[in-house]
């Protein structure tokens, strides 16, 4: 299958700058992917997501087969026509999901039996049919192959059980995935707080060979801030350097800046819509809530320091207004704004990169949280 083309531009400790060059566009890295579950970047147009400087989106596997469905979205053009992203995209490979959101689940190692939890119809995942929904019928750039999450705590035996499966997954996955000019796979390595077994699960992965990138998976499953930096210490260094990290559903603003320190590459997370919509403003200080009174007469802007018609436009008094009247715009400015921000922090990550002043970055980023 395709491997696209990373070039690493410049280094400062572990991290690193670089291109992902997919068929539909580069990607700058480290980057931040909004996330677009069910075709939507949720209360945001895809014009605005890309002028927040956004490369890459998201796509659910999960969620976009139960509706509108795969097969029909093959029949409207696939993805990208059907909500109008024409950058690259990424889906997950939906077993995540199944685990978080359905109900009435029967897993074996063929794959999981699962209900809808929008209608209770009866579907099923396996690795064969994931690869056939991202790669044939959505048409993502970029897939993830079909794992098993590690729940967490684990124990070591089940930890290994599990990350045993999802490499015999891992490879079903490239065999259905085969050899395609213009997307690639990713592999997701599992293995829990266990630094044998995430090891042995990133040389086991890159021994199969043909995967155009690596996650790690596993994490921000309640693990805590102080275990995922841990395990980005010893999992990092196993992955080859001359291929894309991507840290799967990860994170708030220190998460990230943790981890582009330790040599992580892309991030996925809900937060900046999904907080955006309950008032939560995010800054280098800190998220705030807009509800709060102290607001109600601020007249500045949200943020004067982000380069985003809804963080330097609107003052904190109105989205406050917004906010506490339950007004949709309230949600759609600060879903707009935490984008933006969450963009601005990688490009700025990017530039201390390239200018070797990570180290003092972090060391500012940590101190304005304090
Ligand atoms: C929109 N995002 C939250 C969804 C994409 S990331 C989902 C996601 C999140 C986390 N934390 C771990 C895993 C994991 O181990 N495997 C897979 N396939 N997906 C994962």
């Amino acid at each position: 299958m395709a491997v696209f083309p990373f070039d690493i531009h410049a280094t400062d400790g572990a991290a690193r700058t670089g291109t992902l060059q997919t068929a539909r566009g580069d990607i700058q890295t480290p980057a931040f992917m909004p996330v677009g579950t069910a075709a939507t970047v949720k209360g945001v147009y895809m014009e605005q997501v890309r002028q927040t400087g956004a490369d890459v989106i998201l796509g659910n596997t999960y969620h976009l087969m139960l509706r509108p469905g795969a097969e029909r979205l093959a029949r409207l053009g696939g993805l990208h026509h059907f909500c109008g992203w024409g950058g690259p995209m990424l889906t997950d490979s939906g077993g995540f999901q199944v685990w978080s959101l359905s109900k009435l689940r029967k897993m074996s190692e063929q794959g999981v039996e699962f209900r809808s939890h929008i209608d209770g119809s009866r579907h099923m995942l396996s690795p064969e049919r994931s690869m056939e929904i991202q790669a044939d019928l959505l048409g993502a750039d970029i897939c993830m192959q079909f794992d098993e999450c590690t729940a967490y705590p684990s124990t070591h035996e089940q930890a290994r059980t599990s990350m045993e499966l999802s490499l015999r997954w891992g490879e079903r996955s490239l065999e259905r995935f085969g050899d395609r000019p213009d997307q690639t796979l990713f592999a997701i390595v599992q293995g829990s707080t266990f630094e044998d077994l995430r090891i042995e699960s990133a040389a086991r992965s890159v021994s199969l060979g043909g995967y155009g990138g690596y996650a790690i998976g596993g994490l921000a499953v309640g693990e805590g801030h102080e275990a995922m930096c841990r395990v980005l210490d010893f999992t990092c260094p196993a992955l080859p350097t001359d291929r894309p990290r991507y840290l799967m559903g990860v994170g708030k603003p220190i998460d990230i800046v943790e981890a582009v320190y330790r040599g992580v590459d892309m991030f996925d997370c809900v937060i900046p819509t999904r907080s955006g919509r309950h008032g939560q403003v995010w800054a280098d200080t800190g998220p705030y809530n807009i509800r709060k009174a102290e607001f109600a007469e601020d007249d500045t802007p949200l943020d004067a320091t982000v380069n985003c018609p809804a963080s330097q436009t609107y003052s904190k008094a109105y989205v406050h207004h917004l906010i506490r009247s339950q007004e949709m715009l309230g949600q759609m400015i600060l879903s707009w704004h935490n984008i933006a921000y969450f963009q601005d922090l990688m490009a700025r990550m990017r530039r201390a990169i390239h200018a070797s002043e990570l180290d003092a970055f972090v060391t500012e980023f940590r101190r304005g949280l304090t």
